[in-house]
């Protein structure tokens, strides 16, 4: 039997995950800022608003290949009786109009080109006809046109001074190629969340190393890595430490010293060996939660030391991976500025029957399938949380409620999307 003291620090009250997440992000801040090359910017968040510099197109642009014209001078034409142009010049991409239109005039240009001064359309060279009239370039038009055809004008896009972005945005493609054309060569991003990983478990081997007798290899940390890095964190590996309180104690210390939070996988449970629980019954650190009412992850525990986080992940990689999305990637996204870092649920079709009845809210890993123009989510076979198999390809995770009775495939379900 354990001491009375000892129960008592081990105590253990099950919290919902709503809660237990935002007792966790109550204590996450937002990393500084810092600038990078636009090119190693894919997947960061922006540290700070950004401005347009300048309009966007920066000149009057041209969106077809074909003749800048006055609308004023196609006023009478018809495919019988086109309007006879003079064509001042052919403008190359990225050369500037030398004359600007007069009446009876037209400029040959190209998408993307400048429009002359004088021209309010460009009329197609699909619509057109070029014939030279006494050793001069003419160019007939049988159509008239509306004033503003094919023509982008300046600002049209971006105005001066327009927010182009926002703080907290994740930079995409499309962030990538409106921060180029602005000429950011260097971006405002938040820092990555430093994130210090280690296992516990005299179980566990080397990736590298042969099997052995009672041991496995150490998958979580590689895992966790993954995930730490599509969160946009950089993960720092620590490596594994044997089921010894000492030795937990002194990674955790090492840990602490240089990162913003520290993951944990294994040893949380009930168990002789569950090391991170007498490890984190320090009376240094403040224990935030050590019991979620939910599968798997159960014994998912959170702790701060000197106000910095240390999540305490189930060892079973199941749970380890559930317990990361529901915990951890918010806080990552958090700490680079998102300002929802908690993903919104969706509604969808759930894809198989659910057999299992229990008192505990579950989170299975499942896929989303598009059947006939409908979400259907789809639980990627058995939900055990001691499985890894069932964790390839998830992409998102079904919220099965406290149940008394079997879930019939069809039935609408919660889900939440794993970006
Ligand atoms: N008597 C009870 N036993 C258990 C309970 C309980 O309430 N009462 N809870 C169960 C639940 S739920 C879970 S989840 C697990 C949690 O276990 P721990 O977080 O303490 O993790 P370990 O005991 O260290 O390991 C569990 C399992 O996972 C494997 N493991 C651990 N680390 C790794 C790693 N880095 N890579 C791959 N696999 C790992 C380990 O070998 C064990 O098989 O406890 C239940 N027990
Ligand atoms: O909480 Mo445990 O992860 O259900 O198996
Ligand atoms: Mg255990």
């Amino acid at each position: 039997m354990q001491s009375l003291d000892k129960q008592d620090r081990f105590h253990r009250k099950a919290i919902k995950p709503e809660e237990a997440r935002e007792l966790l992000m109550n204590h996450i801040r937002t990393l500084p800022m810092e600038w990078i090359p636009l090119d190693e910017s894919w997947g960061r968040r922006l540290g700070e608003n950004v401005y347009a510099p300048h309009p966007f197109p920066p000149f009057r642009r041209s969106g077809m290949d074909g003749y800048a014209v006055r609308t004023e001078d196609l006023l009478q034409a018809t495919p019988d009786n086109p309007a006879r142009l003079t064509v001042l010049e052919s403008l190359p991409g990225g050369v500037v109009p030398r004359y600007p239109l007069g009446s009876g005039q037209a400029t040959r240009i190209m998408t993307g080109g400048m429009v002359p001064d004088g021209a309010d359309a460009v009329v197609m060279l699909e619509m057109t006809a070029d014939d030279e009239r006494d050793g001069m370039p003419t160019v007939l038009i049988g159509k008239n046109a509306r004033a503003g055809l094919n023509i982008a004008e300046i600002g049209c896009e971006i105005e001066q001074g327009e927010l182009l972005l926002s703080e907290g945005q994740p930079i995409g493609p499309g962030e990538t190629a409106l921060l180029a054309a602005c000429g950011y060569t260097q971006v405002p991003v938040f820092r990555r969340p430093r994130v210090a990983i280690f296992s516990t478990g005299s179980e566990l081997l080397e990736v590298d190393e042969p099997l052995s007798p009672a041991k496995i290899r150490n998958s979580n940390a590689s895992m966790l890595s993954a995930l730490v890095k599509q969160f946009g964190g950089a993960p720092i590996l620590l490596g594994k430490v044997p089921d010894d309180v000492k030795a937990a104690r002194e990674l955790v210390n090492h840990g602490l010293r240089d990162c913003d939070l520290l993951l944990t996988s294994g040893g949380v449970s009930v168990g002789d060996y569950d090391v991170m629980v007498e490890v984190l019954a320090d009376p240094e650190a403040e224990l935030l939660y050590n019991k979620i009412a939910m599968r798997p992850g159960s014994p998912t525990t959170a702790a701060l030391y000197n106000d910095k986080p240390i999540v305490a992940l189930s060892g079973n990689p199941g749970a380890c991976f559930v317990g990361f999305h529901l915990f951890v990637a918010p806080s990552l996204k958090a700490m680079q500025g998102e300002p929802q870092p908690v993903t919104p649920s969706f509604k969808a079709f759930l894809g198989a029957d659910f057999p299992k009845v229990n008192a505990y809210r579950r989170y299975i890993r499942a896929r989303t399938e598009i059947r006939e123009g409908t979400i259907w989510v789809i639980p990627n076979g058995d939900d055990k949380s001691s499985l890894m198999s069932t964790i390839v390809g998830a992409d998102c995770l079904i919220e099965i409620p406290p149940l008394k009775a079997a879930l019939e495939q069809g039935h609408l379900v919660t889900a939440w999307k794993l970006e």
